[in-house]
């Protein structure tokens, strides 16, 4: 199923999609039912089925190739980022409220509603533009925190989708079909910051003027309904990062059915410009298989994963990975035995019980079991460790002295140590006084050590690289170049050196195919391809230089 801009009954260029699949087009209504016989039977390939547990879902009903675009969506809204760091609140370039463009606080403001936009000219919406005006007026204080205060971005999300009532009642209808968790997260942390942050925000800045002005405008903009449309939008929002920059938050009736799992069968990628999502198959579906993505962070482990999904998404994930207290065989989670008093031991502690945070981890070689409570404050602890040193831009010898520390108390592989090795290895060949054709022998072989055991780790956890292609790019970079400074260091073997460099490099375009879409994968593409081309050279070059010393001879 592959999307055509060629209508399949007479060939000419069409430009009316299917509005089911939008995978076929055609030029007229007449040749679209003409074609309706061939194209139903690959028209949705997957049907949307309902689960006690899982809620709605989608599923598949005919075998799908990897790589096959499964279905293309408009978004039902989209809005500003729903998440805002604290860097994004004291920012003083933030996105234009109508056409997301970067523009400078107090620069521009759209001359009603005094929202800021990137130019004098850009309009925005009129409805949510009149709505928007009723708070207008000055703010106190005109600091880049003090302005995003006052134009809060992530309540303008919320006002989008509220104002879909008025609209498109199609569109309402279905985001309010959406779940929102409202009954769990009613008394959350979550709650509480949304009532401060969002609803009493919006109800006392505009709300309470519209419904005085204009009371039949919305039927309801209360704020149990404020609360609900939060929910929604914290369990079912998709990140979409424009090449600019600036993220995006997106709601999908379709898409936002994809359910979790922490080793994902699908990925999705956005067009930057009408921000339509394409769902592709990230490996061979069968029928009856579910289509699968993933909400958290699979490099994670699962305690960490788990907490996040129950925080945001309110459910326990039960997949494959999350049952397997090895992960796959990874051991990302797992903690070196410190052995008791009397012995040492090599051992590994795992969760008795994956699924349960206060579980006892017991030793696989001896009878060492450790508390719930004490993993915790544990990783607890690491993480904070980890995050203040990755904060820093650390040299490689400060990871290499936190390394030597964690890796005492945690498995080689856990995720902690994966991220300082990950970092270890783009430092090594890189930073300034440990450069390539400075590093010893030794530093060379550790260095494709380190890329080895982080390849093979990704490998396991995702091996369709559908959530991993950046990283094991990165990681498969970082070999060929080690591979290319042994040949240059021995050039007697310096072809197979450089082979090896190749066919990493090879792997690599094709692990970056999936990623094309997506800014940080288009810029490590052109990166790739110098690399491949340099790779040549260096092959063409060792080729010419021993012809012409065996001429010589
Ligand atoms: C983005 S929505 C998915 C669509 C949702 N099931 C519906 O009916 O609208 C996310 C919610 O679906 C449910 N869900 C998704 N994946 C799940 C999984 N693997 N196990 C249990 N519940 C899951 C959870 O309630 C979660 O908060």
């Amino acid at each position: 199923m592959v999307s055509s801009t060629d209508c399949p009954v007479c060939g000419v260029a069409a430009s009316q999609a299917c509005t089911r699949c939008k995978m076929v087009r055609y030029c007229d209504r007449e040749h679209q039912k003409q074609h309706w016989p061939q194209h139903k039977r690959s028209c949705r390939p997957f049907s949307e089925e309902q689960d006690p547990q899982l809620g709605r879902y989608l599923m598949v009903t005919q075998d799908i190739a990897a790589g096959q675009i499964v279905f293309i969506e408009e978004p039902l809204v989209v809005g500003p980022k729903w998440y805002l760091s604290d860097a994004d609140k004291e920012a003083s370039i933030v996105p234009c409220v109508g056409c997301a463009t970067p523009c400078r606080l107090g620069k521009h403001q759209c001359r009603r509603c005094r929202w800021p936009v990137c130019s004098s000219g850009c309009e925005h919406e009129a409805l949510e533009c009149s709505v928007l005006s009723l708070g207008a007026g000055t703010p106190a204080r005109a600091d880049a925190r003090s302005l995003n205060d006052y134009f809060r971005s992530d309540a303008l999300l919320v006002l989008k989708c509220l104002l879909l009532q008025r609209q498109s009642p199609a569109k309402w209808a279905a985001l309010l079909e959406m779940q929102s968790h409202e009954e769990e997260r009613r008394g959350t942390e979550l709650h509480v910051e949304a009532e401060k942050r969002v609803v009493s925000y919006l109800q006392q800045r505009f709300l309470g003027r519209l419904k005085k002005t204009k009371p039949n405008l919305l039927q309801d903009c209360g704020p149990e309904l404020l609360h609900r449309l939060c929910g929604i939008i914290e369990t079912n929002f998709m990140v979409i990062e424009l090449p600019t920059g600036v993220e995006l938050s997106g709601l999908f009736r379709q898409a936002c059915m994809m359910e979790h799992a922490c080793q994902p069968n699908c990925d999705f990628q956005f067009d930057p410009i009408t921000q339509q999502i394409s769902v592709r198959a990230g490996c061979n579906l069968r029928k009856g298989d579910h289509l699968r993505i993933t909400y958290t962070n699979i490099l994670w482990g699962t305690h960490l994963r788990q907490h996040h999904l129950r925080l945001t998404k309110h459910f326990s994930c039960r997949c494959s990975r999350c049952l397997d207290p090895t992960e796959y065989g990874t051991y990302i989670s797992a903690l070196a035995c410190l052995g008791d008093v009397n012995k040492t031991c090599a051992g590994t502690h795992l969760p008795v019980d994956p699924l349960d945070e206060n579980t006892q981890w017991k030793c696989d070689t001896c009878p060492m079991l450790v508390d719930g409570a004490y993993v915790s404050e544990l990783q607890t602890h690491m993480t904070e460790q980890v995050d203040s040193l990755m904060a820093g831009c650390p040299s490689a010898n400060q990871v290499e002295l936190l390394l030597a520390r964690l890796s005492q108390i945690l498995h080689p592989n856990h995720f902690h140590t994966f991220n300082l090795k990950h970092t270890l290895i783009q430092l090594y060949g890189n930073e300034t006084g440990l450069e390539l054709g400075g590093l010893s022998s030794g530093q060379l072989e550790r260095k494709l050590r380190l890329c080895d055991e982080l390849y093979n780790v990704c490998r396991r956890l995702d091996p369709h690289s559908i959530k991993l292609a950046i990283y094991v790019t990165v990681i498969l970079i970082e070999i060929a170049h080690t591979r290319e400074e042994q040949a240059r260091r021995a050039p007697g073997e310096g072809s197979s050196f450089l082979e090896l460099a190749q066919a990493r490099l090879k792997e690599a375009e094709v692990v970056l195919e999936k990623e094309l879409e997506s800014v940080a994968g288009k810029k490590l593409y052109d990166q790739l391809q110098k690399e491949i081309f340099e790779c040549e050279k260096q092959m063409l070059t060792l080729t010419y230089n021993q012809k012409r010393d065996v001429g010589q001879k």
